[in-house]
């Protein structure tokens, strides 16, 4: 990587919005202030805009739509609905409905009807439900909410499929031609015949909007101009049932701070007729676009990226800054898409962390590296990534050289397999890297710079202080893992998870594994969704 983006405008910073503080009363958690309890907050603004969704006040950016469908509650009452009376109920659906045309029917935001300060409160109690008998009551501290919880998502999934009824256009091959006819004589295609938008909830039916409450308004309406060219040029999109069409889906990846573009193209076939027109044509309409890169995908398959790319036009990745580090974001990398929450969850996982400038870390599950790097420059002596996926920790390891991390190497390996090996093994991690399963270059491990006590580490020696952070999938962890992190037995855990059931399951190993939990946040990344990332500090007892 050798661009910078520093003269780049830089994006105000949202902070966070804590739901009041969980006080604990009878030894079960209590998860909501009373002013999270009656839907306010003294201070944010956010949730001022909660209040006016809840009294059917459109969003600004929602107030032209309409909404006919709406007039009674939606489909899927979600976390909160059940507990509500009907009036309220009707009025908060309303305020759903307000805030998007195809509320309750499209699978993202279930919650919408509900306002913020609500929806913060009932996944502070989901969460704290879940882990009763498992933690003490005090350690579950305050959810950590959005100021402005919309349009946060800075990555944008959008399929294409042909309207039902929809005119047949022309084959992929075949669509020059159409270009010129569309230029000429008319397109093959109307806008009408090309779907784009969500799936409805549980479905693979696709149910077309051109709005969305959470989604990156410019992210959008590059899958918006995507269409109309489409149309325009008569390239077909995907029929799932024939197999038949070109343009498949859109990636749109949004950087957070950089503002960078990336759109990534997925076609049904290799083929990508007047590419560089059709690109000319895409910056033209939205001009923020920095980066276009087609991705085949040939297979009858709800997998929406293929194995094989194509740079179209710019550099084929765009970067952006996490907590002052820069990443280098790719069609295929994993990466948060919720950046502003993103910087919350990371700052709070590395002070619960407790990094002191002498422990190795242990980045379990670690994707392109960013947590692990965020450790480095915070504290950590050492910090070794470990993730399965192999482009991940070669991102990893650019990601490092980039910000010019020198105490962090990566390894490409099954994490369970990584921490049975090094328990087996009887020592805690020493300097020395692994090049030859390291994406870190040889020459980037640096020995010399580690601690003295470190290079004397022997086998049963755990005077080295440790930590692990874990950040595994959804499905959680294995109890493979967890029994060689017990035996490994860093002074700290810090968990962090998208999934608190699984989370909760495996915390309960650690416990029964010698452990005490400190500390649990919930960090809202996912506003109006059923969703709740949490954070979970466990230290060694001594017992
Ligand atoms: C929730 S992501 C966390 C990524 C990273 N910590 C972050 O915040 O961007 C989970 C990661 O676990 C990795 N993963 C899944 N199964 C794994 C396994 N068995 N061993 C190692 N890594 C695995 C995935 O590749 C993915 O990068």
């Amino acid at each position: 990587m050798t661009r910078k983006h520093d003269n780049k405008p830089k994006r105000p910073r949202s902070r966070p919005a804590k739901v009041g503080k969980a006080t604990g009363a009878s030894g079960a958690f209590t998860p909501a202030s009373s002013a999270a309890r009656r839907g306010g907050h003294p201070r944010r603004g956010g949730l001022r805009t909660a209040r006016q969704a809840a009294s059917g006040v459109p969003a600004p950016e929602a107030q032209s739509v309409s909404s006919p469908r709406c007039s009674g509650h939606p489909r899927r009452g979600g976390l909160q609905a059940a507990r509500q009376p009907e009036d309220a109920r009707r009025a908060s659906a309303t305020a759903g409905c307000a805030l998007c045309p195809v509320f309750g029917r499209c699978g993202g935001c279930s919650q919408l009807n509900v306002p913020y300060a609500e929806q913060l409160a009932a996944k502070q109690q989901a969460v704290a439900a879940l882990f009763e008998g498992i933690a003490p009551a005090d350690a579950l501290l305050p959810i950590l909410g959005m100021e402005e919880p919309f349009h946060y998502r800075n990555k944008v999934v959008s399929p294409y499929a042909p309207a039902r009824g929809a005119r047949h256009a022309v084959a992929a091959k075949d669509a020059p031609k159409a270009r010129g006819k569309a230029k000429g004589k008319g397109a093959k295609l109307s806008r009408a015949d090309i779907l784009t938008g969500m799936y409805e909830a549980g479905t693979h039916r696709l149910i077309p909007t051109d709005t969305c409450a959470i989604e990156n308004e410019v992210a959008k309406r590059v899958t918006l101009a995507i269409r109309d060219v489409m149309a325009r040029w008569g390239m077909e999109p995907y029929n799932e049932d024939t197999g038949t069409g070109f343009v498949r889906h859109a990636v749109v990846r949004v950087g957070h701070e950089s503002g960078e573009v990336l759109v990534t193209v997925v076609t049904n076939g290799d083929e990508f007729p007047s590419a560089k027109a059709f690109c000319r044509e895409l910056k033209r309409r939205v001009p923020e676009i920095t980066a276009i890169v087609q991705n085949v995908n040939t297979r009858q398959t709800n997998v929406i990226l293929g194995d094989k790319e194509r740079v179209l036009y710019g550099p084929g990745f765009i970067l952006d800054t996490l907590c002052g580090l820069s990443f280098r974001i790719s069609s295929q990398s994993f990466y948060q898409v919720n950046a502003t929450q993103t910087e919350v969850l990371y700052d709070e996982a590395i002070r619960l962390a407790n990094l002191t400038g002498a422990e190795t870390v242990i980045d379990a599950y670690c994707g392109t590296g960013t947590i692990g790097l965020v450790a480095a420059k915070r504290g950590a002596a050492r910090v070794i990534g470990v993730d399965s996926v192999a482009s991940a920790i070669r991102d990893a390891a650019s990601n490092a050289r980039h910000n010019g991390v020198e105490n962090a190497s990566f390894v490409a390996q099954d994490a369970t397999a990584f921490m049975e090996e090094l328990a087996a093994s009887g020592e805690r991690p020493q300097p020395a890297c692994h090049p030859e399963r390291s994406a870190q270059p040889e020459s980037a491990c640096h020995p010399e710079q580690s601690t003295q006590r470190e290079v004397e580490g022997t086998p049963g020696d755990h005077s080295q202080p440790l930590v692990l952070l874990m950040d595994p999938p959804r499905a959680g962890s294995t109890p493979e893992f967890l029994r060689a992190a017990c035996a490994l037995a860093p002074e700290r855990i810090v968990y962090i998870s998208c999934n608190p059931h699984t989370q909760a399951r495996d915390v309960r190993h650690l416990v029964e594994g010698g452990y005490e939990v400190r500390a649990i946040r919930p960090v809202d990344m996912f506003p109006h969704t059923d969703h709740v990332e949490s954070i979970v500090m466990l230290e060694k007892r001594n017992d």
